[in-house]
């Protein structure tokens, strides 16, 4: 089941509520090792990254209580057991990585396997990860497969500045740093709100983090962590993808939205293809008049752009849903990757569609919009939004399409199309 059958051109109307950040949820789940007393989550979403995660703990010991139905998972680690020559972590996914701290913490000893990459968006560095373990006081080998880290007692507090914001090393420092021994202080932290709900929660078992939100994180190590009964808020990329997927057929869809202040970047996006997010009550939708147009800019000579980079910027996992926009609206536009060198390389399948895309750079595409498009077999690359923007823009087409290996929509979209099928879609596994 992993090629989706699409029976495209119908718009799309109805609410949609939206499911947890799987982003936020995995970090969250690998944060769980660093206690023994027992954790209870509301909202955890079936998605195959965290059935992998769970799997793990069931394999160390741990109680692992899960109900998909009413997604409460009950947790409880108490005498777990790792073997880092035995026990090999979950691959195809980045989270994997963040299980470090936790198994450290635990066992004095940890794996990063070889696979860590997640979806293929080109280089995916593990030396900023290795640097923080080292710099918590970790020794690092290479084993017959992956690394093996080792510690002799606890993780030392530290001061570090990164090369770069990014997500999972920031996470995966205030891990390390919750129960140092003293201050950690991280420069260069990144903000998005997964790492925000992700600090949340860490604080919630009693981790004492100041500066959630900014780029300067400092965290005073504790000696034990407790329990909590967390409940994981709406995923911003879910909703992304619902109101554009409104947007794209020509419907209207309405999807829940309890932190609109999130979004003043991502309405902005939304309107340089035509389309007007309102937030009201709780709820957003997005509105369309008449068919999608790029809007002008007043400067000459430049294209419509729009730019993703680390958080404040629109998040670089949002930007193949404004590519599928941007190649139904009429009109010009340049999508710009400030984050990874191999995302961009998928408009030979945008063109089976006929559609006008041109990767300029590794970074780059650009779009000539609001061409003729008909039917087509396209094939997805082993990331989860192209997989989404290549449904998007079959949906918006007049008759049957299918995208070949769109598997990877499970790793963060639960039920996704149920969901899209209750707002009036034909789509159907295969
Ligand atoms: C499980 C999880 O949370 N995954 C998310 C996390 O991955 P992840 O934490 O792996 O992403 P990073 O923020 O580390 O960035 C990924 C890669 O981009 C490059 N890079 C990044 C930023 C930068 O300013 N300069 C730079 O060169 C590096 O090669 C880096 O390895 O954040 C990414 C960026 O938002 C998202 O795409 C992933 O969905
Ligand atoms: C790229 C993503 O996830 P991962 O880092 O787990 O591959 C994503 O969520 O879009």
């Amino acid at each position: 089941m992993s090629n989706l059958i699409v029976h495209g051109g119908a718009p799309l109307a109805g609410r949609v509520i939206p499911s947890a950040n799987k982003n936020a949820v995995l970090p969250i789940l690998c944060a769980t090792l660093l206690t023994r007393a027992p954790v209870r989550l509301r909202g955890v979403p079936d998605l195959t990254d965290v059935r992998k995660i769970l799997e793990i703990f069931r394999t160390l010991g741990s109680n692992v209580s899960m109900d998909y139905a009413t997604g409460v998972l009950d947790l409880e680690h108490r005498d777990t057991f790792f073997d880092a020559a035995v026990h090999r972590l979950p691959e195809e996914m980045r989270s994997s990585i963040m299980l470090v701290p936790g198994l450290m913490a635990r066992f004095g000893s940890a794996r990063i396997e070889d696979d860590v990459t997640g979806c293929t968006l080109g280089v995916r560095e593990i030396d900023p990860h290795v640097e923080v373990f080292q710099r918590f006081g970790a020794k690092v080998h290479r084993g017959d497969v992956g690394l093996v880290l080792s510690v002799d007692g606890k993780l030392q507090a530290n001061d570090h500045w990164t090369d770069y914001a990014s997500v999972t090393t920031t996470e995966n420092f205030v891990l390390c740093a919750a129960l140092s021994q003293g201050q950690s202080t991280l420069m260069n932290a990144a903000s998005e709100p997964h790492v925000q709900e992700f600090c949340q929660f860490m604080r919630m078992l009693g981790a004492q983090i100041e500066g959630l939100g900014t780029s300067k994180l400092s965290i005073t190590g504790v000696s034990t962590l407790g329990g909590a009964d967390f409940t994981f808020a709406e995923d911003f990329h879910e909703i992304v993808t619902f109101l554009a997927l409104g947007a794209i057929t020509g419907g209207s869809v309405e999807v829940k939205n309890s932190t609109p202040e999130q979004f003043p970047l991502i309405d902005r996006t939304f309107a340089k293809f035509g389309v007007q997010i309102v937030h009201e009550g709780g709820w957003s939708r997005s509105v369309t008049n008449g068919p999608l147009k790029v809007k002008e800019p007043f400067t000459r000579n430049i294209l419509q752009k729009v730019e993703a980079a680390p958080w404040p910027y629109l998040p670089v996992d949002l930007l193949p849903i404004f590519v599928a926009l941007g190649v139904k609206a009429e009109g010009s536009a340049m999508f710009w990757n400030k984050v990874y060198d191999g995302a961009m390389g998928w408009t030979s399948e945008l063109s089976k569609f006929g559609a006008h895309a041109f990767l300029s750079d590794p970074h780059r595409i650009i779009t000539f919009g609001g061409k003729p498009l008909t039917p087509a077999e396209v094939e997805s690359p082993y990331i989860i939004r192209v997989a989404i923007a290549l449904l998007m823009v079959a949906s918006s087409i007049p008759g049957r399409s299918m995208i070949h290996h769109a598997a990877p929509i499970r790793r963060a979209h639960p039920r996704f199309v149920e969901n899209i099928c209750s707002l009036g879609a034909r789509i159907e596994w295969t």
